[in-house]
């Protein structure tokens, strides 16, 4: 027996995403009544989401799945300004320019998860600056500052946390809660957008909208936010040891997209299916009930699934082949990622610099602290000599293969001369 009458609230809680919400009861009377139009804001900080973002998108595809209507806020406003919460430290500033690609740029990763239209459960795209940047700063303060004290706002995560730690916490970054609730408001009068949804770290940005809709406009609207996802071990979802795990294909292949869900620690399958993939329940309780060497066939599907969904069908099945061929096989691997490169001839490309032009580390003392943990392969062979230069004789079947640890693998490929 599910315990809410709407699809949407019940899907939201079996899958594992409900944390916080403002009225859970009131948001499933209202599910059932109608199309519910809800929200979440994404900000501009970079080219690209990442892992730990897809829960977020993921909660837009749900709406959808149920009936009701997404809507993807660009915070090109927002962006200018920088979201302090879960935060240590002031963002630096971006340039127009900048903001401008990462919001294009982002937008990709969308596409493949909600549909974008003018149906009435399709999804649409805003971005805040549209009204954010019409208001003059005393029209601003005048309209909405006499309903933020500064004794509350004081009270919030992201301006308490470093005040308690002695950060600073600039006077830019401690206006953007106010930012944040004015866009709830705009957005329930612009579209009827009743739901804002996020990570726990904007709880405090999504309650200080929903009061300001109900002291402005004396109407209800709905909080709603996920845990912020780590996985068993404690790493937050999204950075894992050697970087970002990026949505956007340009920034992370389909094959190391794979290879990250392939690598889900055992504990976490069940919980992932059900966050990342459209897996039915009753399918991922068998897949969580295997044990030992049986737990990998759920990783795969989970790989496969999730990697379906950000980067279609047959890219999937792609790295899905080349991950058989790389470990099964101890093959070169045709899919992996590879990376040209010049000047082999002359014997001054070192192989500390392969290893970080092909993405396997983020700087050359990252590839010498592998190198010394032993965690280096030239083909296959440990690295010792931090100092060593790629040469002729390594190239094997047009390539160099560079290795991190038993999983991760790029090509390095001397470009023809
Ligand atoms: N690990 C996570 N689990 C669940 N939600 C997350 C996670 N990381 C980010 N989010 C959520 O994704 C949404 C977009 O966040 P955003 O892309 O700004 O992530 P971020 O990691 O906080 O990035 P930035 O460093 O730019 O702030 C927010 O609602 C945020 O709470
Ligand atoms: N503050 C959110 C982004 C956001 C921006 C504007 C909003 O109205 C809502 C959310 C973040 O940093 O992730």
């Amino acid at each position: 027996m599910s315990e809410y009458k709407s699809d949407l609230v019940n899907t939201l809680v079996e899958r594992g995403y409900h944390f916080q919400s403002t009225n859970l009861d009131g948001l499933d009377e209202a599910a059932m009544k109608g199309i519910v139009t809800g929200y979440i804001g994404f900000d501009a900080t970079g080219a690209s989401l990442h892992v730990g973002s897809l829960v977020q998108i993921m909660m837009l595809r749900r709406m959808q799945q149920a009936g009701h209507k997404p809507i993807i806020l660009m915070g090109g406003g927002t962006t200018k300004i920088g979201d302090p919460s879960g935060k240590d430290k002031t963002r630096s500033m971006l340039t127009h320019e900048q903001i401008q690609a990462n919001k294009t740029s982002i937008l990709t990763a969308f596409d493949a998860l909600v549909k974008i239209g003018d149906g009435p459960t399709d999804a649409i795209v805003v971005d805040n600056d549209e009204w954010l940047s019409q208001y003059g700063y005393i029209e601003f303060l005048r309209l909405f500052g006499p309903h933020f004290t500064i004794n509350r706002m004081l009270t919030f995560d992201s301006v308490k946390l470093r005040l308690d730690r002695e950060q600073p916490l600039t006077f830019l970054e401690f206006n953007y809660m106010l930012l944040q609730a004015v866009d709830f408001l705009e957005l329930l009068r612009r579209h009827s957008c009743t739901l804002q949804l996020g990570g726990a770290d904007q709880w405090g940005n999504i309650i200080n909208g929903v009061e300001l809709c109900r002291r402005v406009d004396q109407r209800e609207v709905f909080g709603f936010t996920t845990e912020l996802i780590t996985t068993s071990s404690g790493t937050k979802m999204g950075k894992t040891a050697e970087g970002a795990v990026w949505l956007n294909a340009d920034q992370l292949s389909a094959y190391e997209y794979w290879q990250f869900w392939r690598n889900t620690e055992d504990a976490d399958v069940g919980k992932f299916l059900r966050l990342f993939t459209d897996v039915p329940m009753a399918e991922i309780a068998a897949l969580e009930a295997l044990e030992g060497a049986d737990i990998n066939t759920a990783k795969i599907r989970l790989a496969n699934e999730a990697t379906s969904l950000m980067h279609g069908a047959a890219a999937a099945r792609e790295a899905e082949q080349t991950a058989q061929q790389t470990f099964a096989q101890g093959g070169a691997g045709a899919g992996l990622p590879t990376i040209e490169f010049t000047g082999l001839e002359s014997g001054e490309v070192s192989l500390v610099s392969l290893f970080v032009e092909a993405g396997l580390a983020a700087s050359n003392g990252e590839v010498r602290r592998h190198i010394k943990a032993g965690a280096a392969k030239v083909n296959g062979e440990t690295l010792t000599d931090p100092m060593a230069m790629a040469r002729a004789d390594m190239v094997q079947d047009g390539a160099i293969k560079l290795s991190i640890g038993k999983k991760r693998h790029a090509l390095a490929k001397p470009a023809a001369v």
